[in-house]
């Protein structure tokens, strides 16, 4: 595959406009092209694919809105959340507010069983190709930054045996996801050129994507802190992507076992 677009993104505001910028520019010169094809696992999308409500435990030591949250050790941090029932394991990669790196989602990979997203701010394809060689079974993808491209950049994803969580936050950036073919989509309820979160965006885009007649995965995300947070979205999303409030936990294993439990 070629010819994937690797700079004409929507003009991003706010504090994402500033992470997308310095994510283009750490990956400006390098090299766009895929390699040959890789088998499919669909190992993320079936770990999110069961009746109950499935946790996406995150590995997130900080974040812009919170700052430090916790020093994760990430191998371990995996291992805890696996023990407390998650299905898939998110690692934030994004080093310079989000305190990520390559070596937390290779460490996570080696630790469990249960498959990684990889958590950035992709913006050029080289990132699609290293979350493959890092042993990522999905990409997070943001309609937010790739606007139009993201169609192309699933294909990549697609191309490569990942799966793509693709990220909308708003009706018009569903609609784009609905769109371009994504087979899980992510609800997210932090809007992140503000950082304002908003329990009620989820449950409200959800059934919009059912109504339209979105037959793949809808995740939930970000700002879930209680049980009681989840009676929104429970019976409606087939998963949840949580970070902040496990990680700030001290105990992730049982913190993740607490919430998920009704
Ligand atoms: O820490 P929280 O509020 O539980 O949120 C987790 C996750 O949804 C959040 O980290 C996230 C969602 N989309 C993103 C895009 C980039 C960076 C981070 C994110």
């Amino acid at each position: 595959m070629t010819g994937l677009p690797v700079t004409h993104f929507d003009p991003v505001p706010g504090v994402l406009g500033r992470i997308v910028r310095e994510r283009a520019g750490d990956y400006a010169a390098a090299d766009p092209g895929l390699g040959a094809a890789r088998p499919r696992t669909g190992r993320f999308r079936s770990a999110l694919s069961g009746p109950d409500l499935a946790l996406i435990a995150e590995v997130k030591r900080a974040s812009p809105s919170e700052g430090a949250i916790a020093p994760l050790d990430p191998a371990q941090a995996a291992r805890a959340y696996q023990a407390g029932g998650a299905a898939a394991i998110s690692v934030l990669t994004e080093p310079r507010h989000f305190g990520g790196n390559p070596e937390a989602l290779r460490a996570v990979v080696g630790a469990v069983a249960l498959p990684a997203l990889r958590k950035d701010f992709v913006v050029h394809p080289a990132m699609l190709r290293e979350a493959a060689d890092w042993g990522a079974s999905a990409a997070l993808l943001m309609v937010s930054v790739l606007g139009e491209a993201v169609g192309p950049y699933l294909e990549a994803a697609h191309h490569l045996g990942l799966d793509a969580l693709v990220e909308v936050h708003d009706e018009r950036e569903l609609d784009l996801a609905l769109a371009c073919g994504a087979e899980i989509i992510g609800v997210n309820n932090r809007d992140l050129t503000t950082l304002a979160i908003d329990l009620a965006v989820s449950p409200r885009l959800i059934r919009r994507a059912r109504e339209a007649g979105f037959t793949g995965l809808l995740v939930a995300e970000s700002g879930y802190r209680t049980p009681a947070d989840l009676g929104g979205v429970r019976g409606l999303a087939d998963a949840v992507l949580v970070g902040t409030s496990l990680a700030a936990s001290g105990d992730l294993t049982r913190a993740a076992r607490e919430l998920m439990t009704p």
